[in-house]
This record gives structure tokens, sequence and C-alpha cells, in this order.
């Protein structure tokens, strides 16, 4: 079969200006499809939260996940020190929260726009999440500009019904079956 695609395939050149560097990474992260997340945290260092893609499954045995956390963030302080944390895994129904926690937005506003429980941790449980994932911090790894928090699953919660909520080219969309 004479399959032909319209893909253009680019010789790939080195970038030599890290700002250039970190655009072209940026325009190429855009184009893989991720799971949206808000993360949040509570104990002695405060109640926050934030709306992450950089989370993936690390291990079933301890089940563990990584979570990366910009160290610039406003909510790096208490989510380092609390040392517990809870990925809430967003359904279609959550791009307006994402927004919320996607920055900027001061920490009492984030959290009047949904309902929360908890779990095991404290950490902030998001009440119609898909699933949610309530961790203890146990190792944190320097990614640079970010931190690499290995997280050990306490509990989780989930729910059967909901579509999920990916994050593809800039825009929010929603995960149905493909067939
Ligand atoms: N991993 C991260 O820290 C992420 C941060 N963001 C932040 O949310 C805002 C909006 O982002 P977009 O509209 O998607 O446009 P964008 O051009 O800033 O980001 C495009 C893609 O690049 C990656 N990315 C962005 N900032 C990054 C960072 N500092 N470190 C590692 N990867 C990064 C993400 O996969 C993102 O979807 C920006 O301020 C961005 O920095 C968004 C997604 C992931
Ligand atoms: C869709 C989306 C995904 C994001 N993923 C991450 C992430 O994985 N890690 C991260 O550190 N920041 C991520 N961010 C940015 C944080 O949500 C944002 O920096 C955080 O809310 C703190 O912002 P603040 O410093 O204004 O409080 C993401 C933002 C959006 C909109």
């Amino acid at each position: 079969m004479n399959m032909k695609t319209s893909v253009a395939i680019e010789k790939a050149v080195p970038v030599a200006d890290p700002d250039i560097a970190r655009t072209e990474f940026r325009n190429a992260m855009a184009r893989m499809a991720a799971a949206v997340n808000i993360v949040t945290t509570n104990g002695p260092a405060g109640i926050a939260g934030f709306a992450a893609t950089a989370v993936c499954s690390v291990t079933d045995n301890p089940p563990t996940l990584l979570v990366c956390l910009n160290r610039g963030a406003s909510v790096h302080p208490a989510v380092t020190q609390n040392g517990v944390l809870c990925v809430n895994v967003l359904s279609e129904a959550h791009q307006d929260l994402s927004r919320l926690f996607g920055g900027k937005t001061p920490v009492v506003e984030r959290f009047a726009g949904a309902s929360w429980s908890e779990l095991s941790t404290g950490a902030p449980v998001l009440e119609d999440a898909l699933v949610s994932f309530d961790c203890r911090i146990v190792r944190q790894a320097d990614g640079g500009t970010h931190d690499i928090l290995l997280c050990e699953v306490d509990a989780i919660r989930q729910r059967d019904e909901g579509q999920g909520l990916i994050y593809f080219d800039r825009t929010y969309h929603s995960a149905g079956r493909a067939e």
C-alpha cells in the first residue's frame, strides 16, 4: 500500500540560544496531550493547590506518582513543607476550575470554586474528581527550574463515570473513546 503523509519532517538542529530552545521545547510539548490534575496540599505551611500536567506513574510497588513543581510557583513552599499532596484528576467538567488553579488567583478564590473533603493526609480532595491520589512526598529531586516530587500513595478515591480532561495545543479537550 502506498501511504503518503502530509507531515513535514524537519532536520533536527541543536539550538544554541537557550531562549529559542525553551520556546521550541514548549511548542513541541504543546503537541503532547496530557491529563489535567489539580494538586493540593494542607498542613502547618497552609493550604495550596495548582493545575498540573507534569504528573505520572512511577511504580505500583509501593504505589508511587511523580509530580514536577516549579520552584518559583507561589504554592511551592506549602507543598514541600507540608510533605503531603493530593493529585485530583480532572473531568471534562473542570475546565474553569483548571483555569482558576493555573496561576495568579489568590488561594482562597481557588478553593471557593469547588467542594472539597479529605482522605488520610489532610490534603484537599476534590469531591467530583475522576480519581484522587492522596500522597506523602517521600523524596525530592532537583529538576532545574522544577522539583521532582516522588509521592507514595496513601489512599485512593475514584468514580466510574465521567470523561477525562486533556490539555493539547494549549486548549482543553474531552477524553472520549477514540473509536
Ligand atoms: N510543567 C509545567 O511547569 C507547566 C507549566 N505551564 C504553565 O502554564 C502557563 C500556560 O502554558 P501553555 O498555555 O501550555 O503555554 P506554554 O507555551 O507556556 O507551554 C506549552 C507546553 O510546554 C510545557 N511547559 C510550559 N512551561 C513549562 C515549564 N516551565 N517547564 C516545563 N515545561 C513547560 C507544557 O507541556 C506546556 O503545555 C505557562 O505559564 C506555563 O509555564 C503549563 C503546563 C505545564
Ligand atoms: C494546564 C496547566 C498545566 C500546568 N502544569 C504544571 C505542572 O505540571 N507543574 C507546575 O509546576 N506548574 C504547572 N502549571 C502552572 C501552575 O498551575 C501555576 O504555576 C500554579 O498555579 C502557581 O501559580 P502562581 O505562582 O501564580 O500561584 C500548569 C498550568 C496549566 C494551566
